[in-house]
């Protein structure tokens, strides 16, 4: 059988508060896993370890105990090892693509990083990527500050692409964004799933959003997992009373 391409097992994360305070638990035995061509999605209110449990997923945050499989093998310390396979798309774009950089060079990095070279030698996928997001190969050539904020995050999806990589955690992905927007970029990020196949974490406090893009939800509440379900079941009869809170604030 085919390991899921990424999986936390009873997982544990502590942030240490400065001497004599309590340590916080932002995650307490949290087990979950996603497999190719999959969401899922990740909500909970503020503070409930959703961050975290994205970084932790991304080799970003070791966890105190328990697990990270990536493809069935414990996660690559090195960053190195990781490159190009897992990536993260953020709520501000500007978080991922450097003001100084034109579109077209921020795109390009990430292969230069695996595959040495810049924008001219990747110049190719780097236009065939920009329209798979529905943008111009022309945009190359502008800087984020030049773009909306609709068109700076299907640059950060195509940057996060661009080296079909069989992970990516989308964090408040499209938070920061108009409804008219967001609709607009989470089928983008439906149809890109179905073609280029990775497994994906999206992580929101908006319900609607997850809704979406998902086929299963976890939800979290204090840093555990309190309910884990498809989504057209949790939609419909959400299990946990903090679920069922949730979706009545909806
Ligand atoms: N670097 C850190 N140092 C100390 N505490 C942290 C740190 N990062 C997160 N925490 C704490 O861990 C808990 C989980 O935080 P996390 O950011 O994962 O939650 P979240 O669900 O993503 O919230 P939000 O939606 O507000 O980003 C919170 O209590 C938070 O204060």
């Amino acid at each position: 059988m085919t390991p899921p391409v990424l999986a936390i097992e009873n997982v544990t994360v502590q942030f240490r508060r400065g001497l004599g305070a309590a340590p916080v638990t932002a995650l307490d035995d949290v087990t979950l896993s996603v497999d190719a061509g999959q969401t899922l999605g990740v909500v909970g209110e503020s503070g409930s370890g959703k961050t975290t449990t994205g970084k932790v997923a991304l080799g970003l945050r070791r966890p105190d105990s328990g697990v990270v499989r990536f493809n069935g093998r414990p996660l690559p310390r090195r960053a190195r090892a990781r490159a190009g396979r897992m990536q993260a798309v953020l709520q501000h774009p500007q978080e991922s693509l450097d003001p100084r950089m034109r579109i077209g060079e921020s795109i390009a990095e990430p292969l230069g990083v695996l595959e040495g070279g810049g924008l001219r030698r990747h110049r190719d996928r780097v236009d065939a990527m920009l329209r798979d997001v529905s943008l111009e190969p022309e945009m190359a050539t502008r800087y984020p500050h030049e773009l909306s904020g609709g068109q700076r995050q299907r640059v950060s999806i195509a940057r996060a692409l661009i080296t079909h990589p069989d992970f990516v955690v989308f964090d408040e992905a499209v938070s920061a964004l108009d409804v008219s927007v967001q609709a607009r970029i989470l089928d983008l990020i439906v149809r890109l799933q179905a073609e280029h196949g990775f497994a994906a974490l999206f992580i929101s406090h908006d319900l609607a959003a997850v809704r979406a893009v998902s086929a299963r939800v976890a939800v979290m509440h204090d840093g555990v997992v309190v309910e884990m379900a498809d989504t057209e079941r949790f939609y419909s009869t959400p299990e946990h009373p903090y679920s069922r809170r949730l979706l009545e604030a909806l």
